[in-house]
């Protein structure tokens, strides 16, 4: 019998289509200045996913800087990212968009080359508009959540999370947790909330003070209340102090997010190594097991090609399931 208690995480590897932006987020150590940042090429992309082929991999996270809705580059950067998760797909890897927010054409477009798509509420407080995000037209509270009600509407998985310690209070945290409950209520369509502990970094305007793992730990106990339960809760393992990492999963977090070489988020901030992650995990009690960034139960809102590519998937990884498994047992 097999009492191990078990925590999950997506082998991930970021595609960044481009750094440039034109919100201002002061917390950001990503973007670049709107024309400073060059595209990634499909020739490049191509280059770094073939060398990521049996090395692990499942899924490509493309994240973005965004191109202002009336640009006159905007249909050329939704059509670079289409043509971006196509190529994922076609190497066998399973994309997840994270990219901003998208008008209800443009999502649907990418719905059909995403397993899972994503985008963060941060908070839902409107005081932020007049500090880190007063710069950041994209991060209006409303526009955040219409994303939720239309990625719903087009029955996508979806992903969505909270940035804490941006300057909001323990109360607009509740109105936060609260209005995605909503959402999902009726559309039934977040398969996870990210709980993502603000992190320092080396070239944002702000340098505020990094959120405390003792409010992450309160706050996963607050989401773990307010949220439904098949709502999965996600902790980013590199921006969690080793610590405190174990009581995060006490307090309800199940899931790591996407691991993979670097985090473009934050970069000053490696990514643990898998197997030293397992390690340190198994000593608390924990089994580290591999996931996709879809959840099983969301399989049937795929149009077949999709469906066909996350069964495979899911056949492998139950081999390697069992393979680790067998280990245990035997102690091979
Ligand atoms: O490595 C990272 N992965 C991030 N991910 C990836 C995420 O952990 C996985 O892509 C999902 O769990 C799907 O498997 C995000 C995905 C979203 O949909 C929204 C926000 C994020 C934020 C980050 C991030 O800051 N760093
Ligand atoms: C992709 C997601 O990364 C998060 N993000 C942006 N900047 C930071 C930072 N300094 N620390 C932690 N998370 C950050 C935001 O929540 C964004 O939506
Ligand atoms: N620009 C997008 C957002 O903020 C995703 C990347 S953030 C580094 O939602
Ligand atoms: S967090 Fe996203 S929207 Fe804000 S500046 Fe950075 S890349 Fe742009």
């Amino acid at each position: 019998m097999d009492f191990a208690k078990t925590v999950t995480y997506s082998p991930a590897y970021t595609l960044v289509p481009t750094y440039e932006c034109f919100n201002r987020c002061s917390y950001c150590n990503f973007r670049a200045d709107p024309g400073k940042s060059t595209w990634l090429t499909l020739t490049d992309a191509e280059t770094q996913l073939r060398s990521l082929q049996h090395q692990g991999v499942i899924e490509i996270l493309i994240l973005s800087g965004e191109v202002h809705p009336h640009s006159d580059q905007r249909s050329l950067w939704v059509q670079h990212i289409y043509d971006l998760c196509e190529l994922a797909l076609s190497i066998g890897f399973l994309p997840h968009t994270n990219v901003g927010p998208l008008s209800l054409v443009e999502m649907e477009r990418l719905k059909t080359v995403n397993v899972s798509m994503g985008l963060m509420v941060e908070q839902v407080t409107p005081t932020l508009l007049q500090t880190v995000h007063r710069h950041a037209p994209s991060k209006l509270p409303a526009l955040r959540l219409q994303q939720l009600a239309q990625a719903g509407e087009l029955q996508i998985p979806f992903t969505t999370g909270l940035l804490l310690g941006i300057g909001e209070t323990e109360a607009e945290r509740w109105q936060t947790l609260e209005a995605i409950a909503q959402s999902h209520q009726r559309w039934r369509h977040i398969q996870e909330v990210i709980l993502q502990p603000y992190s320092p970094g080396d070239t944002e305007a702000w340098a505020g003070a990094a959120f405390s793992p003792q409010q992450l730990l309160e706050t996963i106990t607050l989401a773990r209340r307010i949220l439904p339960s098949d709502i999965v809760l996600q902790i980013p393992p590199n921006l969690v102090p080793r610590s405190h990492l174990s009581a995060c999963l006490d307090a309800g977090a199940r899931d790591l997010g996407g691991i993979g070489p670097h985090d473009e988020v934050n970069p000053a901030y490696p990514h643990p190594i898998d197997v030293e992650l397992a390690s340190d995990l198994s000593e608390a009690g924990w089994t580290l097991m591999p996931r996709l960034p879809i959840y099983p139960h969301y399989d049937a809102w795929l149009a077949q090609a999709l469906k066909d590519a996350v069964e495979r998937w899911r056949e492998r990884i139950e081999g390697r399931r069992q393979k680790a498994e067998g280990r245990r047992v035997f102690g091979g």
